[in-house]
């Protein structure tokens, strides 16, 4: 997906920057829990999940979200109302019938025979059979219309709306800072991105339409129902004010239960993403009764969070059901009892049609409860979604962004040249034009300060300053935890700096966007990571069959000392290499990366330990070609194993958050520093695990 693309999808939510507060600030979220108290529980489930206490009114969003799909909503939603007015019309039929056979027929029909003597009925009459039959099929064919009508139009707009809420959230996670990954669970993002989207579909489908559809009978059968007996209706209506009541106390009880239940999913989600994920350490480490313990643990929770949730929804609808018996019963106890006593003008047809009436209007509900529930699970998962959605990436493209000099074009000749020249210097004497999305590759560190905490720990690089000549190839040394990969990571704008400046070709790299900063820079990272699929499609990763050539892949496959390798296997670059690429060795995993980087040919290439899993002798090979991989890019080759960069054109040692030393390899052995001191150690080690293996 393009960044445009992604931009224009996340775009559909109404962003706003966000509050950079993570979960566990939510009281209310953990204040059901019996057995534990609130802060042992904020502790237990403290980071790693979505904080949603900054967004306000999710419902109204998502209807907001929907907006592009109005028409849709709103004829699904007139399908819906004329559905529901006509399933109220058969109890109106009964008693038309009811009063015509007590021999007061409905006006209407006295109008449509004529006189009233033919509609009374009598043998052989026809009149009143066929037109009840006719109205009661015409009913009905519209009736079930409406009802094809709304179903389809709801669940489209469901799946319209799950698959743009999906994307979106997922566009806006695929520009999250690395940071956020750090703070977050993947389970949890998991969870979001199906359980709680999910969810949303779920309500779309039929919660949405069941809230339209008590509003319709609420609003039709009661006017009704006051028209023809205000006295009955309010004995049939008593219960509503406990239905309500008992609705009101169901939502204040459930609602933290659903809260603790969606952050108890995700936890799950999480530790079982995390256990299969490490599957090998668990297996190797006989783990398996630990980490089954472990997710029993979570499991248990998870269970126990939905009893407590259940417990409380179970409870509700027999309790519901029995205030609405009662009203019922009332309704035609009253009835009867004035239709035997002939009071309150209330005919044998009034009542036949009032118990069905409100038979229609008390038992949905029954259905009141089911639909506040699934209306409060949506309103959980719609805050979570537009809290994503809302949260702006701490490093985004800059407002105004900028590119790379244009590179000088010698060659350019004649007018032309003396017009590009006129031009450039009455823009501007000094300043080159910004106008190449192509870096030379020359990159520089100025006065750097960088932490990977917010506050408080000490600075990984404490005022670093080195600078990379365009083609150059610069070899990163030092101890363990020194900031080497720090450096690469900066470089690509993984994180910000906290002072200072890194510059490509002399531009800021926090000016440029994104895409063009990254799309300069191939990284062959510490962790490789690939993806499932053949091997072709992760050295060709992200590239779409049509922008690169099988000749190019296999070229880059040669240079990384991987194409004997592949051709060896029976399907070739076309086999599968599993999830992660765990049907190739360390090394195999580590030469296919190198090879997906040599094909991005990007000016900029980092290397960060990029051969430390091979054999010697692949590394010795690699080493040998470093200056071909290498040749006319800015090359930054991180190692611990210094032989990998002896040959480079220059080594920085960083220590301290500093450039310690800088020099060539042999200047650098000469001047006796650190450096020199971490070779003779290897040379040492060399020499001891040869010497021993000789004896
Ligand atoms: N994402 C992170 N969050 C917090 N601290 C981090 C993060 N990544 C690295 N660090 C810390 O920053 C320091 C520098 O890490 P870095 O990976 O740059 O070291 P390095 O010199 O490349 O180490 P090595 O040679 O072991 O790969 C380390 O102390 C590490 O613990």
């Amino acid at each position: 997906m393009s960044s445009s693309s992604l931009k224009s999808t996340s775009s559909l939510s109404k962003s706003e920057s966000g509050t950079g507060r993570w979960a566990s600030s939510d009281e209310y979220e953990y204040e059901c829990y019996g057995s534990s108290t609130v802060d042992e529980e904020k502790a237990r489930l403290d980071g790693g999940y979505i904080d949603t206490s900054a967004t306000r009114r999710p419902m109204w969003r998502l209807l907001a979200f929907m907006a592009p799909h109005k028409l849709l909503l709103v004829l699904a939603a007139a399908s819906s109302v004329l559905n529901k007015i006509l399933d109220l019309a058969p109890p109106i039929l009964v008693k038309w019938v009811v009063d015509t056979l007590e021999g007061s027929p409905p006006d209407w029909l006295v109008t449509l025979s004529g006189e009233p003597g033919a509609v009374h009925p009598g043998k052989g009459q026809w009149h009143l059979p066929l037109a009840i039959g006719l109205l009661t099929i015409a009913i009905f064919f519209f009736e079930s219309l409406f009802q094809f009508l709304y179903e389809l139009l709801f669940k489209l707009l469901a799946q319209k709306t799950q698959h743009e809420a999906r994307m979106g959230s997922y566009a806006a996670l695929l520009q999250r800072e690395m940071r956020f990954f750090e703070r977050h669970r993947t389970g949890d993002l998991l969870s979001l991105l199906n359980n709680d989207i999910n969810q949303l579909e779920r309500f779309l489908n039929t919660g949405l339409n069941e809230i339209l559809q008590f509003g319709v009978v609420l609003a039709f059968s009661g006017a009704i129902l006051f028209y023809v007996s205000w006295e009955l209706t309010l004995i049939g209506l008593t219960p509503i004010p406990v239905i309500l009541a008992g609705s009101f106390l169901f939502q204040a009880l459930i609602q933290p239960r659903y809260k603790v239940l969606r952050a108890k999913v995700g936890e799950l989600a999480a530790r079982l993403e995390n256990n299969i994920s490490g599957i090998a350490v668990t297996k190797a480490f006989t783990a398996e009764a630990f980490e089954f313990d472990r997710v029993d643990t979570v499991s248990s929770e998870y269970r126990d969070a939905n009893f407590r949730a259940i417990r409380v929804a179970a409870a509700y609808i027999p309790v519901i059901r029995m205030s609405i018996a009662v009203g019922f019963a009332a309704v035609l106890t009253c009835g009867t009892y004035w239709v035997i006593n002939d009071e309150k003008g209330l005919s044998i047809g009034d009542l036949v049609m009032f118990s069905m009436l409100i038979q229609r209007l008390l038992w949905p509900i029954t259905r009141l409860g089911a639909t506040i529930d699934e209306f409060l699970r949506a309103r959980a998962s719609a805050r979570r979604v537009f809290t994503l959605l809302d949260q702006a990436p701490e490093i985004r493209d800059p407002e105004n962004p900028k590119l790379f000099p244009a590179p000088a074009k010698s060659h350019l000749r004649g007018k032309r040249k003396a017009k590009r020249k006129a031009k450039a210097k009455s823009s501007s004497a000094a300043a080159p034009l910004l106008t190449s999305p192509h870096a030379q590759g020359a990159i520089t560190f100025e006065d750097v300060w960088f932490s990977y905490a917010e506050s408080g720990s000490p600075a990984i690089l404490r005022g670093l300053t080195c600078r990379l000549a365009a083609g150059e190839t610069v070899g990163i040394a030092g101890l363990t935890g020194a900031g080497k990969s720090t450096l690469a990571k900066l470089v690509l704008r993984m994180y910000d700096v906290n002072e200072g400046v890194v510059c490509i070709d002399g531009v800021d790299v926090r000016s440029l966007p994104l895409d063009v900063l990254r799309a300069n820079i191939a990284l062959v990272s510490q962790d490789t990571y690939l993806f499932h699929g053949t091997i072709r499609e992760n050295i060709a990763y992200g590239l779409t069959k049509r922008k690169y050539l099988s000749s190019r892949v296999e070229a880059a496959a040669r240079e990384a000392e991987l194409h004997d390798f592949i051709t060896s296997l029976p399907d070739g670059y076309e086999t599968l290499i599993g999830e992660r690429g765990v049907r190739l060795s360390g090394g195999q995993r580590q030469r296919l990366s190198i090879a997906r980087a040599l094909l991005k040919d990007a000016p900029i290439l980092i290397l960060d330990e990029a051969t430390s899993a091979v054999d010697t002798e692949t590394e010795l090979s690699i080493q040998r070609n470093l200056r071909k991989l290498t040749a006319g890019k800015t090359a930054l080759v991180i190692a611990h194993r210094l032989s990998t960069i002896r040959h480079a054109d220059r080594i920085l040692v960083l220590h301290e958050g500093v450039v310690a030393e800088e020099d060539t390899h042999d200047n650098l052995i000469a001047a006796g520093g650190t450096y020199a001191r971490l070779w003779n150690i290897q040379i040492g080690e060399l020499f001891d695990s040869s010497s021993s293996s000789s004896s």
